[in-house]
């Protein structure tokens, strides 16, 4: 990492949702140009976590700063940062093909200018090119494998040319090819200074790419540097027994069950 300008910063956050609390005291920097994985079981608050750092939900107490802003000054630069959701809503029977859905990604940006111009579409030319779905520009949204339709949700989120991308589980529906394409991907990007913040369950893959990783389980349970965070008593205590763990080299390669439930004790009504 080139130079330490904080990007996003979490101080000592909490959220619940109605009474059921979610984050506790979560405290985390991420610096530009890092490439950030957030790993953890099924209900840790990744996403929570993430919709934090976007500004789609407050907490209850503590602050996040974005770009060195307190959440009240974001609408201008929210525009800085591109967001790929775990469950996009689109629907699929709206008729209008693969660029022009990329597009929507710069509406943020063509506010007041309303129609996109030569340059906007150039933008949307590259992206298209750089996400590997060019060739199917002129296909309609609804007839996508679930693998394109995830590019071109990346492509969306890139159309904006953000400073910051945020992804959550990323290669969700995407066959083991297209997701290395899509991690090499991330990776030219991060190489381009991006900075990157994924959730991703894929242990093992997010240890080659990222710089550092951030183990949440309600609280941060963990943040460093791959080597030292993926270890096997840091992953039993977050996982629990039924995480596998398969040691090859330096950094182990690790299978964690998807389905692992929370460690953390939870009310019978979660
Ligand atoms: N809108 C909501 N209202 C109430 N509870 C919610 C809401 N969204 C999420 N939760 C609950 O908050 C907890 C954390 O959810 P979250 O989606 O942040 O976890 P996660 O780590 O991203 O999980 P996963 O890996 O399964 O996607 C879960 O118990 C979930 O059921």
């Amino acid at each position: 990492m080139n130079n330490q300008i904080t990007v996003i910063e979490l101080e000592h956050v909490f959220f619940a949702y109605q009474k059921h609390l979610i984050l506790e005291d979560v405290s985390l920097k991420v610096q530009k140009g890092e490439f950030l994985a957030i790993i953890g079981p099924n209900g840790a608050g990744k996403t929570t976590l993430l919709k934090l750092m976007l500004g789609l939900l407050k907490p209850q107490k503590g602050n996040i700063y974005l770009f060195g802003k307190p959440v009240a000054m974001w609408d201008k630069i929210k525009n800085r940062i591109g967001y790929v959701p775990q469950t996009a809503t689109i629907d699929a029977s709206f008729p209008i093909n693969v660029e022009e859905f990329v597009m929507t990604g710069r509406y943020g940006i063509l506010r007041g200018t309303m129609r996109p111009q030569k340059k906007d579409w150039q933008i949307v030319a590259k992206v298209l090119e750089e996400v590997g779905i060019a060739e199917i520009k002129h296909r309609q949204i609804g007839e996508l494998s679930g693998g394109q339709r995830q590019k071109m949700l990346i492509a969306r989120a890139l159309a904006g040319e953000p400073e910051v991308l945020v992804l959550d589980e990323p290669m969700t529906a995407i066959d083991p090819e297209s997701m290395e394409g899509i991690y090499e991907l991330l990776k030219r990007l991060h190489q381009q200074n991006l900075t990157i913040i994924t959730v991703s369950h894929d242990v093992g893959v997010v240890a080659q790419y990222s710089d550092n990783i951030a183990c949440v389980n309600r609280k941060v349970v963990k943040h460093g540097r791959p080597e030292e965070v993926l270890r096997e008593e840091v992953l039993t205590a977050m996982y629990g027994k039924e995480a596998a763990f398969f040691h090859h080299g330096p950094i182990p390669h690790i299978v964690v069950q998807a389905e692992s439930e929370p460690c953390f004790p939870r009310k019978k009504e979660d």
